[in-house]
């Protein structure tokens, strides 16, 4: 039986909870021995999108961080070949081809490189590295969601191990409120489809680590549905962005904090003078009505990076519906093969 991408979405709290038993060990197995003055996260499109997301983790290590797509790892000369670099690159289907060159090119240098990855047929994983693999390897389809979710929780639990700490075991009691919320986000979705089926554009705004998560949810609509779709930093939005907005826009922003949320609601409140519309998933609330957040953590271990995403995954499932296409296939298949981004089978 083929897997349908809303199998995969529903799968994610296995997905979390397999991930957070099975992998530190592979974790611990994979990390230098010495430890890096300079850490490079690689990757691209929804895997790029993942890094950010995770890329707070990182922070409290006394090494510097960078964060490139591969094609700006492969241009930059000098400064990362002194210092003991880490390349840590992330490919869920390990099949792209600028992340396999940058990954030869780390080793060529002698850098340690952790490539995590859930292809274990692919060539990046062959590439004298270690290897920490997602366990998702049947998510074939191209547009990722539970691969999305196994990468940001393994580059978090990567992060954390770097600075000689574990994933606190509270984080386990998330599982149950993550499958709430799958259920609760997967009603809101069935609703809200038919209302912005017909958005020209849906602009996704998020702040500090929900910036990958905009962006995620802004890739997930483009590439199942079709709709222009974009992801902004939400202080970046309030700087002319809304501008290029129309009545047929619709714009949803992220907020997991009170700062956060006080910049969502000057945004919505300022586009509704205008008869634009705007509003909010506060991800640390109720709104917006019908989804059940995972209860906020305290202190934050960054887990809503797994939850900001999800009514964006059924959004862009049901959109696709709404506009006659199948979310798997894409608005226009053979395109990855077409763009020469991806080796072997690509859709
Ligand atoms: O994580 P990977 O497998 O390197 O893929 C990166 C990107 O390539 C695509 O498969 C096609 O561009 C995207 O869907 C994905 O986000």
């Amino acid at each position: 039986m083929t897997m349908k991408i809303s199998d995969f979405i529903a799968q994610q709290p296995a997905t979390v909870e397999k991930v957070l038993s099975d992998l530190p060990l592979q974790i611990e197995a994979a990390l230098p021995e010495s430890e890096p003055e300079r850490v490079i996260l690689i990757g691209t499109g929804s895997s790029m999108n993942a890094l950010l997301a995770a890329s707070d983790s990182f922070s409290g290590l006394p090494a510097e961080l960078a964060l490139r797509s591969p094609l700006t790892f492969l241009a930059e000369t000098g400064e990362r070949r002194v210092a003991k670099s880490l390349a840590i690159v992330l490919s869920q289907s390990g099949n792209s081809s600028d992340t396999i060159a940058a990954t030869k090119q780390a080793r060529k240098e002698g850098m340690d490189v952790i490539v995590v990855t859930a292809g274990r047929e692919a060539p990046l994983a062959a590439c004298d590295v270690k290897v920490v693999w997602l366990p998702v390897e049947d998510e074939t389809v191209g547009p990722k969601t539970k691969g999305y979710t196994a990468s940001v929780l393994a580059l978090r639990l990567i992060g954390m191990a770097l600075s000689g700490k574990t994933m606190p075991t509270a984080a386990r009691g998330f599982v149950e409120g993550y499958a709430q919320l799958i259920e609760t986000a997967r009603i809101w979705s069935t609703n809200m489809a038919p209302k912005l089926a017909g958005a020209d554009v849906i602009a996704v705004l998020g702040q500090g680590r929900h910036y990958g998560s905009a962006l995620e949810g802004s890739l997930k609509v483009a590439e199942m549905a079709g709709i222009p779709s974009f992801g902004l930093e939400t202080e970046e939005a309030s700087h002319g962005r809304l501008h290029g907005l129309t009545k047929k826009s619709v714009t949803i922003a992220l907020a997991s904090n009170a700062d956060e949320l006080d910049l969502a609601r000057r945004v919505v409140a300022a586009m509704a003078h205008y008869g634009l519309t705007g509003f909010i998933f506060d991800l640390t609330g109720k709104e917006p009505e019908g989804i059940v957040w995972p209860a906020s953590e305290e202190p934050t271990t960054g887990l809503d990076t797994l939850s900001a995403v999800v009514p964006f995954q059924w959004l862009a499932v049901d959109l696709a519906a709404e506009r006659g296409l199948v979310p798997e296939d894409m608005p226009y298949p053979g395109m990855t093969k077409r763009l020469g981004i991806k080796v072997g089978e690509a859709v």
